[in-house]
């Protein structure tokens, strides 16, 4: 096929028509990028999507707030959410924070220190594009007098609750011995549940005819990093004459939280923990992200539900949250800012020394892969200390299945065999990591 010269877009911003060079920060500028594909295709998509919402539900919206005033309101967000997706759609310089944000100084402080010339959706990190995207959307809401505390993802959050893979995974939980390799099965499930992300719609282990614990042994080929062991040792091994505590820096709500559940209520139960505490996101985020009204709505959801397994579980789980075994972490902005992990000290000290508390941090899913390596198209081999660059607040892991193209910790020459099996590998969520590293002394 001839090749094509670069279309008016490519000319006009600057796209080069190639992969993400190596070592180099994934930006919107790479075409053959899925950070292009998600600034292009993805993301306005996302915006379309918030619209039609609030367009379709404007009525049962102005009902749930107030009238008429919501109504205008409404208008006013959806004028500012086309102009974002124009923005977005003509690589336009992001905007500075001047409305009511709480967080407005510290994104103001970020944004500023941006060079001019990488201060636009396409010519910036793909990271900061896109937290920058969701967390302007955000501040249309939390500027309005009526709809500030509306959270435009939560019925699609919803969903991603009420499926038979909750109800499946329920039932299919066997009696679980305190052993390293129930251990590594349960991590397995957990990170099979990041497949659940609705800001990618693809086939998942969400399948309702899915049992869960048997399919997630026959992926057991597409872990490419399993450091089950090492953090099992790491728990096993803790002194059990501390409170030993072990936080969840949260992904996405719905199937993917519930196995989170399933998995802290193992580490308490088999006294690998006496204390596990849950960080949610300020906002809605990255559509399917947990906030805090999805923490305590799964709770009721569970407790509500008509299947015994589940609403048994639902009521003890409420019960460890008002004993303290379960806590859900006061919100923290620096979980919906654009900074990397290892920029946290500078930024929150308070954040990384109370992360420094636990024996065990688990970081969730793809963006939070994403902001401890720091966006970058590291050498698939790079040790996971390297990319970490000082972020070590105490023993972490991350179980996260791969949905952007960056990653580490690979065997010499794997990455090679996936992208001549699959281009796309990367994007798909079909492979997956359990990756962990000892906290700096
Ligand atoms: O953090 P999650 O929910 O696992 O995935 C989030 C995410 O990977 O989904 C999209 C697909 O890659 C990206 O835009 C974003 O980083
Ligand atoms: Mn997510």
């Amino acid at each position: 096929m001839e090749h094509s010269g670069p279309s008016d877009f490519e000319r006009k911003y600057d796209i080069l028509d190639v992969a993400t060079p190596r070592h180099t920060i994934l930006s919107g500028r790479y075409k053959r990028s899925f950070a292009y594909y998600t600034l292009r295709e993805r993301l306005p998509v996302i915006l379309t999507n918030i619209i039609d919402s609030l367009t379709k539900e404007k009525d049962e919206i102005a009902e749930k707030y107030e009238g008429e005033k919501t109504r205008e309101e409404i208008k006013t967000v959806v004028g500012h959410i086309s102009k974002l997706k124009y923005q977005l759609q003509t690589d336009k310089p992001f905007e500075k924070f001047l409305g009511i944000e709480q967080d407005k100084e510290m994104w103001n402080i970020f944004l500023e220190a941006l060079p001019a010339k990488c201060a636009s959706f396409f010519q910036s990190a793909w990271l900061y594009s896109e937290c920058y995207m969701y967390r302007r959307v955000f501040s249309f809401f939390e500027n309005t007098e009526t709809l500030r505390h509306h959270d435009y993802f939560f019925k699609q959050k919803c969903k991603a609750l009420e499926i038979n893979a909750v109800l499946n995974l329920g039932k299919s939980l066997r009696s679980t011995e305190r052993d390293s390799k129930t251990f590594s099965s349960l991590l397995k499930v957990n990170l099979w549940g990041n497949k659940c992300d609705l800001s990618i719609i693809i086939p998942t282990i969400c399948d309702p005819n899915d049992n869960v614990f048997e399919h997630c042994s026959t992926l057991d080929d597409h872990v490419l990093v399993d450091d089950s062991s090492r953090i099992w040792k790491c728990l096993d091994s803790a002194d059990q004459s501390k409170c030993i505590t072990v936080d969840f820096v949260l992904d996405n709500a719905g199937f993917e939280f519930y196995t989170d559940l399933i998995l802290a209520d193992y580490l308490l139960s088999k006294k690998l923990a006496h204390k596990i505490r849950f960080h949610t996101k300020p906002m809605p985020w990255f559509v399917s992200d947990v906030t805090p009204v999805d923490f305590h709505h799964t709770f009721e959801y569970l407790e509500k539900h008509s299947s015994s397994h589940l609403s048994v579980q639902g009521r003890k789980w409420k019960q460890y949250l008002a004993d303290g075994f379960f806590e859900m972490a006061a919100v923290n902005y620096f979980w919906s800012s654009p900074y990397e992990y290892y920029k946290m000290r500078e930024v929150d000290m308070d954040l990384y020394n109370y992360l420094a508390q636990a024996q065990l941090v688990i970081f969730k899913g793809d963006l939070n892969y994403r902001k401890l390596l720091g966006d970058k198209n590291w050498d698939p081999t790079e040790d996971f200390l390297i990319c970490l660059r000082g972020f070590q607040p105490t023993n972490i892991c991350t179980l996260r299945t791969v949905k952007a193209d960056l990653i580490c910790g690979l065997e010499h020459g794997k990455a090679e065999d996936l992208f001549r099996q699959n281009p796309k590998w990367m994007e798909t969520g079909e492979y997956g990591v359990i990756q962990f590293m000892e906290g700096s002394k």
